[in-house]
C-alpha cells in the first residue's frame, strides 16, 4: 500500500521512539523518511536524493543497492532461514565465514566469536576477557580501561566501556570495574609539545591508570585505533605503539574496538595495522556486513583463544543469533567483495588519498576551520571561534549541530560530534563522487560561517 510522507510522519510519531533521540522535538519537526538507495545515495518520501557521506551509520562500507547480497540473504533464507549454533551444532555458513575472516585478519587471528552488533562484540569482549584471566588462574584482573569520548556502544557494558559521560547519566553507568583515561586528542591537549610527545604522553595517562588501579587488578585496554562518535580523534603515530609497550609490561590485554575502524574504513583491513600493533584481541561489527543485516565478531588472538580453549571449560555466554546463517552468508558475500572487487586496496591507494587531499584542499581556506584531518575514507575538522588562538566555541556542539542542519537541509549527510565535523562516505565512492559531496559541503560551510557565525542574511 503505497503511503505519504505526512502518513507515514504520522505512524511513526504514534508508535515509533528513535534512538539517541528527543522524541518530542522530533515529533514536532517530522522525521524525514528515507525510502530506497543506490551506490552512495539515499532517496526520501519526497524524492529528494541525498549524498550519504556517513554511509548510513559509518557501515556501509561496499554502497547500497548490492542485488548480489540481496540474492544471497533470499537463497540462504530458502534453505536454512534459522538455526543456532549452541548445543554442538553449526552451519555452513558460519564455518566458512569464519574461515574468510581468519583469512583477512592479521596473523594470529584464528578464532571469532559471533554477535548481533558492536554493542554485543563489546559485552562479549567484557566477558570474554574476564573469563580468561580467570581461566589463567588470575581471577582478580577485572578492571578494564577505556577513554573519555571513547564510543563503546549503549548495552549496559558497551556504554559503560564509553567514556560518553551523557549516557552515564541515563542508567547509573558506568558498572564497577570499568575506569577512564583522558583521550588522546592532540588540538585540546597537545599543547606546547610536538605530536610525537604528546603520543607519549597520552600514553602514559593509561601507565599511571594501571598503577592507580594496580597492574595485578587490570584486565585490559580497550579503545578504538581512531575514536570515530567521538568526532574522529586520529592519535599521533607515537601513541598506540607506547600503549602496546605499556601493555606487555604490565601484563594488560590491549584491545582495539575496529566497529568503525574496521573493514577497510581506514584503507587497512582493520585500523590497528595502520599504527603497526597488534592487540590481543579487536571487536568489529558495521562494515563486516555493511549494515545490509545486523552481525558482529569478536576476533580472538591466539594468547586468549589458546587460554579458553585449554582452560576455559564451558564459557557461558552467546546470543540466540550468534553466527545466523542469513546474517553469515550476507557477511560472507560482503566481505568476499571487499576483498575480490579491491574495494580495500582502492581505498589505500586511490580514493582514500584523493579524499584526504581534496578535504584538506577545501576545508582548510575556511576561517572557522581547523585541525582538517582524516586517513582513508574517515575524515573530520573541528569548527573553531578562532584559529589562531585554536580557540572552540563556547557551548560545544551548538555550531556543529548548526552546520549538520545546513548540510541536512542541502541534501547532504555529514554527522556532528559536538563541534567535529565528520564525514565516512561508502568505501565505493569515485572521486567525481568525492568532488560532489566536497563541493556541496564547502558551500554548506560557507552558509555556516556568513550567517551563522557572522550573522549576516542567509
Ligand atoms: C567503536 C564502536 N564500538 C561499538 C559501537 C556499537 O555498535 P552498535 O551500534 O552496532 O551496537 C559503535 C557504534 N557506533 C555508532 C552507532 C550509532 C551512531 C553513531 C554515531 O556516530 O552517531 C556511532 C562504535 O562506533
Amino acid at each position: 500500500m503505497k503511503q505519504n510522507t505526512e502518513a507515514w510522519r504520522a505512524l511513526d510519531a504514534a508508535h515509533h521512539l528513535h534512538p539517541f533521540s528527543d522524541t518530542k522535538g522530533l515529533n514536532a519537526q517530522g522525521a524525514r523518511v528515507i525510502t530506497r538507495a543506490e551506490g552512495i545515495y539515499l532517496w526520501d518520501s519526497e524524492g529528494n536524493q541525498i549524498i550519504d557521506g556517513m554511509a548510513g551509520l559509518w557501515c556501509v562500507n561496499i554502497g547500497y543497492g548490492r542485488k548480489d547480497l540481496a540474492e544471497v540473504a533470499k537463497r540462504q533464507m530458502e534453505e536454512l532461514a534459522y538455526y543456532n549454533t549452541f548445543f554442538k551444532t553449526t552451519n555452513p555458513q558460519v564455518a566458512e565465514l569464519s574461515k574468510l575472516l581468519a583469512e583477512v585478519a592479521p596473523d594470529g587471528f584464528e578464532h571469532v566469536f559471533y554477535t548481533n552488533s558492536g554493542s554485543e562484540s563489546v559485552d562479549t569482549m567484557i566477558r570474554m576477557v574476564r573469563h580468561y584471566w580467570s581461566s589463567v588462574g588470575k581471577p582478580e584482573k577485572k578492571v578494564l580501561i577505556g577513554r573519555w569520548n571513547g564510543y563503546h556502544g549503549s548495552t549496559i557494558g558497551g556504554a559503560s566501556m564509553g567514556g560518553m559521560t551523557y549516557m552515564h547519566e541515563q542508567g547509573d553507568l558506568p558498572i564497577p570495574g570499568i575506569v577512564h583515561v583522558e583521550q588522546p586528542w592532540y588540538y585540546k591537549h597537545g599543547k606546547d609539545m610536538t605530536p610525537e610527545e604528546f603520543g607519549l604522553a597520552a600514553a602514559r595517562w593509561i601507565e599511571d591508570k594501571i598503577l592507580e588501579v594496580g597492574a595485578d587488578k587490570v584486565a585490559a585496554f580497550v579503545g578504538e585505533p581512531i575514536q570515530g562518535a567521538g568526532g574522529v580523534i586520529i592519535p599521533p603515530a607515537t601513541y598506540w605503539p607506547e600503549v602496546e609497550r605499556i601493555c606487555r609490561k604490565h601484563d594488560i590485554l590491549m584491545v582495539c574496538d575496529e566497529v568503525i575502524c574496521g573493514f577497510g574504513r581506514t584503507g587497512q583491513w582493520f585500523g590497528h595495522e595502520l599504527y603497526g600493533v597488534k592487540p590481543d584481541l579487536f571487536t568489529t561489527a558495521k562494515g563486516l556486513s555493511s549494515g545490509y543485516l545486523p552481525i558482529g565478531a569478536v576476533f580472538v588472538g591466539e594468547r586468549v583463544a589458546q587460554g579458553l580453549i585449554e582452560h576455559g571449560g564451558d564459557f557461558n555466554h552467546g546470543f540466540t543469533y550468534s553466527g545466523h546463517p542469513v546474517c553469515c552468508a550476507v557477511a560472507r558475500a560482503n566481505v568476499t567483495a571487499l576483498r575480490d572487487e579491491g574495494i580495500v586496496a582502492r581505498v589505500r591507494e586511490e580514493t582514500g588519498p584523493y579524499m584526504q587531499a581534496k578535504w584538506r584542499e577545501t576545508f582548510g581556506q575556511f576561517e572557522h576551520i581547523d585541525d582538517v584531518r582524516g586517513v582513508g575514507l574517515i575524515q573530520a575538522f573541528t569548527l573553531v571561534k578562532d584559529k589562531q588562538k585554536r580557540a572552540l566555541f563556547d557551548n560545544w556542539g551548538t555550531m556543529g549541530l548548526a552546520c549538520r542542519d545546513i548540510f541536512f537541509r542541502e541534501n547532504l549527510i555529514m554527522r556532528a560530534c559536538g563541534d567535529h565535523i565528520v564525514a565516512a562516505p561508502p568505501l565505493v565512492i569515485s572521486k567525481p563522487e568525492i568532488d560532489e559531496m566536497l563541493g556541496r559541503a564547502a558551500r554548506c560551510v560557507e552558509e555556516f560561517e556568513r550567517v551563522v557565525v557572522r550573522g549576516q542574511p542567509g
